[in-house]
């Protein structure tokens, strides 16, 4: 199955646009849990067990694993086969790089590990994103505007084509008709994702901001929604991980999951 088809099903059968954003720090896992032999793989398992119902893809973050060595890939793979058939993966590692190196990228991505989806750094260019193309099923999240403060010291500013974030995301129109790709949007953009919105009209949206940066659940639904009323993926990681640093941390992470759909859906006005 693509991402694509697996993104469309899990949104149905979730009623969900929830991301849960898989970014395990260990300074801040659960006590219980620190004396296990694969600490990080415990939680995750849990955190994902918790969240199967609500979510409609998990992302991953490479950075927090390979942080970890080798006890982090394993961790980053056993979590990988922990979340269900069927659940769109994205592996957040910001690629991007000169072709050949963009190949080993891709094939650690959609090969070794097995993910449905990346996000990738564009501002190298076309060569540097067309390895990823090669996996048709797969879908290359390119960043456009991206949630931190300092996003303006480059992706706002103006050339003769317009503002640098807008051209990528006319870039990614273009270059969606070679490959599968979508944005990346800060959730702390929303009039900008109205902007970005209506020239990319058909591709998927990644919006990761909210919670502990703030961004704005509301304004983001109603400005990132495509024509059908699809077409985003709101990331959440600290405030669903770490919602509880006690033994009831899944549950915890579960209700902080749920509320998230719910302030979604209300927001689409759809039904939960
Ligand atoms: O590509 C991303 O996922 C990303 C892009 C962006 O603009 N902002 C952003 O926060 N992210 C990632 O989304 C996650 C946000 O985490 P929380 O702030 O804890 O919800 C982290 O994994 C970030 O690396």
């Amino acid at each position: 199955m693509s991402f694509f088809e697996k993104y469309s099903d899990t949104v149905q059968r979730n009623n969900s646009f929830v991301c849960v954003g898989l970014d395990p720090d260990p300074a801040k896992l659960p006590e219980h849990l620190k004396g296990k032999s694969d600490p990080t793989l415990a939680f995750l398992r849990e955190i994902i067990d918790a969240t199967r119902d609500i979510a409609c893809a998990y992302k991953p973050n490479f950075a927090f694993f390979g942080a970890q060595g080798i006890a982090g890939w394993e961790a980053l793979q056993g979590a990988i086969q922990a979340i269900p058939n069927g659940m769109p993966i994205i592996l957040d590692f910001k690629a991007g790089d000169i072709g050949n190196t963009a190949e080993q990228y891709a094939y650690m991505a959609y090969c070794q590990l097995g993910v449905d989806a990346v996000t990738v750094n564009p501002l190298m260019g076309t060569d540097a994103i067309g390895p990823f193309f090669a996996y048709q099923n797969g879908c290359a999240f390119l960043l456009c505007l991206t949630s931190n403060p300092g996003s303006a010291d480059i992706l706002r500013l103006n050339t003769d084509q317009g503002v640098l974030y807008e051209v990528l995301a006319h870039k990614a129109v273009e270059w969606s008709q070679t490959g599968p790709c979508g944005l990346v949007v800060g959730a702390t953009h929303p009039n900008d994702l109205k902007t970005i919105r209506a020239i990319a009209t058909d591709l998927p949206i990644l919006l990761p901001g909210v919670g502990v940066q703030g961004g704005q659940t509301n304004a983001i639904v109603q400005n990132g929604l495509n024509k059908k009323g699809s077409g985003i993926l709101i990331n959440s990681s600290r405030s669903i991980l770490y919602a509880s640093s006690g033994t009831d941390f899944a549950e915890a992470a579960r209700q902080s999951a749920e509320d998230l759909r719910q302030v979604l859906n209300s927001a689409r006005g759809g039904k939960r």
